[in-house]
């Protein structure tokens, strides 16, 4: 992990350990007074220096890929688990990753709408690695089981590439049971496809060097 990480990567930690406290912390109003005032305090400090903008993707001087404001896999982002991913030698992509009690949705279970964040990001990226990178176009979800908090995995492989589509399906399973079954198609959006031609075309019409 590079210095910034080390900084910013607990930073983002801490906050996932408040959004828990948030929801099931007990303690009485005075106390919860007292916190926010610390809270306000981190808050002021942070705010000093922000960037304008989102955080979009930035390379590190190694040319590697950094997210860290994804809402999936973010490394700075709170909401994130985050996911980290493993691909396989068949190009199937797995996630070992656990989600704490701010994720609720039915009483006691993950929320549907993360399960579908997850699984979004964790086709995209399968379709992404496999050589067929796009955007969403469709996703298509079946929730087959109730999907518990906690311990859980994620895993994903092409089914299929056509042309600029890859259809791309997965599940998410608590380790034994399957839980969410999913498909997507992730499509080169077509701006990529106009820029990508026209620079292939403007390396075929350059003249010949000697
Ligand atoms: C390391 C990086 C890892 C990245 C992981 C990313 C994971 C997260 C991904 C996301 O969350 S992306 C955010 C959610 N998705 C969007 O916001 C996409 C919004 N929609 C669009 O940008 C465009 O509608 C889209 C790129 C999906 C398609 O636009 P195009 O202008 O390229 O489509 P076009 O009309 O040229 O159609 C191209 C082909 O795709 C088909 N198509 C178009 N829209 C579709 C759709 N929505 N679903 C399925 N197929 C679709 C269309 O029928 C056609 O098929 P054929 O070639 O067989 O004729």
């Amino acid at each position: 992990m590079d210095a910034e990480a080390a900084v910013v990567g607990p930073l983002a930690e801490d906050l996932r350990v408040l959004n828990e406290l948030s929801v099931v912390s007990e303690v009485d109003a005075d106390a919860v007074g007292r916190a926010r005032e610390h809270l306000e305090a981190a808050r002021a400090i942070l705010a000093e220096k922000t960037l304008d903008g989102p955080y979009g993707v930035r390379f590190t001087a190694d040319g590697r890929q950094r997210s860290w404001g994804n809402a999936a896999v973010g490394l700075r982002n709170p909401i994130a688990p985050p996911l980290e991913f493993v691909k396989d030698d068949d190009g199937t992509v797995r996630a070992d990753y656990f989600l704490r009690r701010g994720y609720e949705g039915p009483p006691g279970l993950t929320h549907g709408g993360i399960s579908a964040l997850i699984l979004d990001q964790v086709l995209g990226y399968t379709a992404t690695v496999n050589g067929c990178p796009g955007m969403t176009g469709t996703l298509t979800l079946r929730y087959r089981n109730p999907t518990p908090l906690g311990a859980l995995h994620a895993e994903a492989r092409v089914d299929r590439i056509e042309g600029i589509k890859a259809f791309v399906v997965g599940h998410i399973s608590d380790g034994e049971t399957v839980c969410v079954e999913a498909e997507g198609v992730f499509i080169l959006p077509r701006w990529a496809r106009e820029r990508m031609a026209a620079e292939a075309s403007a390396v075929t019409e350059a003249p010949a060097q000697d």
